[in-house]
């Protein structure tokens, strides 16, 4: 069995020797002819999976992204081929979340704003949406919630129009998949007409895809005086990003929203149940049997601690700081594809464990840290 992998896919090996040959592949680069022996081909979300890439392809059983976007991969040419597909549905979902959470409380901390009673619209509430949800509100923000479809299917007990929550809102946080047709496009969901109408002062969070906002119509917009915050970590266009719009950006990274160690391994995983699944095999093995320790594993807090040390914890977790740091230093000469490859190691909320006798010991583990188990 030859099993094809992105280069950036941690614990192929440690998940698939068993089944197979794992050979590694430049995700960007990856041509038809290596795909002409392969039986299962596994990728990431910057490689395109059509017609023309598997044109070549003789055996091919199973293609899997060990992503949750699927924007990458032609599901229904998978579908009439008679090859097995499957995405990781909610894997790096709290990685996003603490990414956005790192963002709010590192804005709130540099400009000096309260979060209490502000308010959060979050635009498309599935895995990502509902995870940032039950969590953020140990901000003392308040949740609007975006989504159509899920309002319209019964899920979400209460919609916000999108015109209505740009109005509203102080953050606005985008979570939906892009989607470029339909009725529920989502592909310039924030066009120039919605940018110009965004609440003066917004923060304005993008971690899902970049064609989400025209990115053009947003330089124009910033060019011209529009006071607005920027959190963005997809860009139109990766990895050839519009450069000119990082000096209006307060954070600013390189599509890494959802790259904690758990949430890239919890992908792996995934895939490897998958293809256990469609093999026919009892799936043996999970990601805790490969993850390192975390350097840092348990907090003491005392008595005294207060919201000040809450920022300070999520910030020792998790300071979205070095991300933006490392972009602005690094991508003219390293380029972003790059530093993605090179990202530094992050790991969840969950890895540190605290007590739970002090003032903030509750809002923390509604943010993810752990209880102390003994
Ligand atoms: N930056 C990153 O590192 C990163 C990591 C993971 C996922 N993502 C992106 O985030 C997206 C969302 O992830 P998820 O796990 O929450 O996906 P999901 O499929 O669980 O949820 C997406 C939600 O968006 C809603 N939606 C669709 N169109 C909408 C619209 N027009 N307006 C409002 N809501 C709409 C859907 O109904 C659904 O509830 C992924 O598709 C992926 O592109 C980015
Ligand atoms: O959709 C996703 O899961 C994310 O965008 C994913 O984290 C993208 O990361 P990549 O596969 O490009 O490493």
């Amino acid at each position: 069995m030859r099993i094809l992998a992105d280069q950036n896919m941690p614990l192929v090996e440690s998940f698939f020797s068993d089944i197979g040959e794992v050979i590694r592949f430049d995700g960007r680069n990856l041509r038809p002819e290596e795909l002409s022996d392969a039986d299962i081909l596994l990728t990431r979300s910057v490689t395109k999976v059509n017609e023309a890439l598997l044109a070549k392809a003789k055996q091919l059983k199973f293609v899997g992204t060990a992503t949750i976007g699927i924007d990458h991969i032609d599901t229904q040419l998978l579908a009439s081929s008679g090859i097995a597909f499957s995405s990781a549905p909610g894997c790096n979902a709290i990685a996003v979340a603490e990414y956005v959470i790192s963002a709010i409380m590192a804005y709130a901390q540099e400009s000096g704003t309260s979060l209490q009673g502000k308010t959060i619209a979050i635009v498309g509430v599935g895995n990502i949406g509902k995870c940032l949800a039950a969590k953020i509100g140990a901000l003392g923000l308040k949740v609007l919630l975006c989504d159509p479809l899920r309002y319209q299917d019964g899920s979400l007990d209460s919609h916000i129009e999108l015109d209505d929550a740009l109005k509203a809102a102080d953050f606005v946080s985008f979570h939906v998949p892009l989607v470029k047709n339909g009725e529920h496009k989502t592909i310039h969901l924030l066009n120039e007409a919605r940018i110009a109408s965004l609440k003066p002062g917004m923060v304005l969070i993008n971690a899902s895809r970049g064609d989400v906002i025209d990115n053009q119509a947003l330089l124009r917009a910033l060019e011209g005086g529009q006071a607005l915050e920027l959190v963005l970590d997809v860009w139109e266009n990766e990895p050839n990003i519009l450069q000119s719009l990082l000096p209006y950006v307060r954070f600013a990274t390189v599509h890494i929203a959802g790259h904690t160690l758990e949430g890239k391994a919890r992908g792996t995983q995934m895939l490897y149940e998958a293809v256990c699944n469609t093999l026919n095999l009892k799936p043996q093995k999970t990601i805790t049997d490969f993850l390192p320790k975390p350097s840092v594993t348990a907090c003491k807090l005392q008595d005294t601690a207060n919201e000040n040390d809450l920022l300070n914890l999520v910030h020792l977790v998790y300071d979205v700081r070095r991300d933006d740091g490392i972009m602005r230093a690094n991508l003219t000469s390293q380029g972003f594809d790059a530093l993605r490859k090179a990202y530094p190691v992050r790991r969840e909320f969950s890895t540190i464990e605290l007590n739970d006798d002090s003032p903030i010991s509750d809002k923390l583990y509604q943010l993810g840290f752990s209880k102390c188990s003994s």
